[in-house]
């Protein structure tokens, strides 16, 4: 069974300005999935529509066998997708732990235990856990807004430009505990500007244009597809 399906969605910020045309989208277990696309095409746009953002005018999107298409975010969230938006995804004056708890926040028990597995999954965060998040470096905060995201132990992280401002170093260490995060059972939607190293750490890619499918499939073929790459990926 498919994590997530998203059926011929359309969504946009405003009535008659919609900025997904009827999107699919499938993510099974296990997998890392990107999105990629030139700028514009509605990517970030289908993360905050799963994530109940912004709500489908049209189609479907399921969890599992159940449907989640318009329902709000903390709701969304309980059912098991955590979405790390591109910026402001943590709070700069409030501690490591602070901010643990924050992510914490829809799932409400068992806080403490969760802090600790979160925790124990990026050790680093336990060595800075009293330190205040904005004193963070940038790799550290987004390991800090992806272990927000593990809080309410999702079966789903939508992850939206991760390594966006990182410097390669760390985008490739990024990229490192993305492929941890696959290992320990989750499904990751991810979204990337630097996309061929997302697509190499992928396992299937979508490539939407102008709100609508363009191209599919596993993403070693995509990358190996010189038109693809000509169109898509820069040469
Ligand atoms: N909050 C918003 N209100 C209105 N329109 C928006 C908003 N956010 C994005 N858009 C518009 O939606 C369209 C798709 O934007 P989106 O951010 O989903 O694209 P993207 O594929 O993620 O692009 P990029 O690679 O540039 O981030 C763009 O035309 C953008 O101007």
């Amino acid at each position: 069974m498919n994590v997530l399906a998203v059926e011929n969605v359309v969504a946009g910020y405003s009535v008659g300005d919609q900025i997904l045309k009827g999107v699919d989208f499938v993510v099974k277990p296990r997998e890392i999935v990107c999105i990629v696309g030139p700028n514009g095409a509605g990517k970030s746009t289908l993360l905050k529509t799963i994530a109940g953002l912004l709500r489908p005018s049209q189609g479907r999107i399921l969890l599992a066998d159940k449907s989640i298409g318009g329902m709000k975010p903390p709701d969304i969230s309980k059912f098991g997708i955590a979405f790390v938006p591109q910026e402001h995804n943590v709070f700069g004056n409030m501690t490591v732990y602070e901010n643990l708890e924050m992510g914490g926040y829809v799932a409400r028990d068992h806080i403490r235990a969760r802090a600790e597995a979160a925790m124990d999954h990026f050790p680093v965060l336990r060595q800075k856990r009293r330190q205040l998040a904005r004193t963070l470096s940038g790799g550290q905060r987004q390991l800090l807004a992806v272990a927000m995201a593990l809080m309410v132990d999702p079966e789903l992280i939508l992850l939206d430009e991760p390594t966006a401002g990182l410097s390669p170093v760390a985008a490739t260490e990024l990229f490192g505990e993305i492929i941890r995060l696959r290992d320990v059972g989750k499904a990751i939607g991810l979204v990337e500007q630097n996309a061929r190293d997302a697509m190499a750490i992928s396992d299937r890619t979508y490539v939407l244009v102008d709100g609508r499918n363009n191209v599919e499939g596993p993403s070693h073929q995509l990358l190996a597809d010189k038109e693809i790459s000509r169109k898509f990926l820069g040469g």
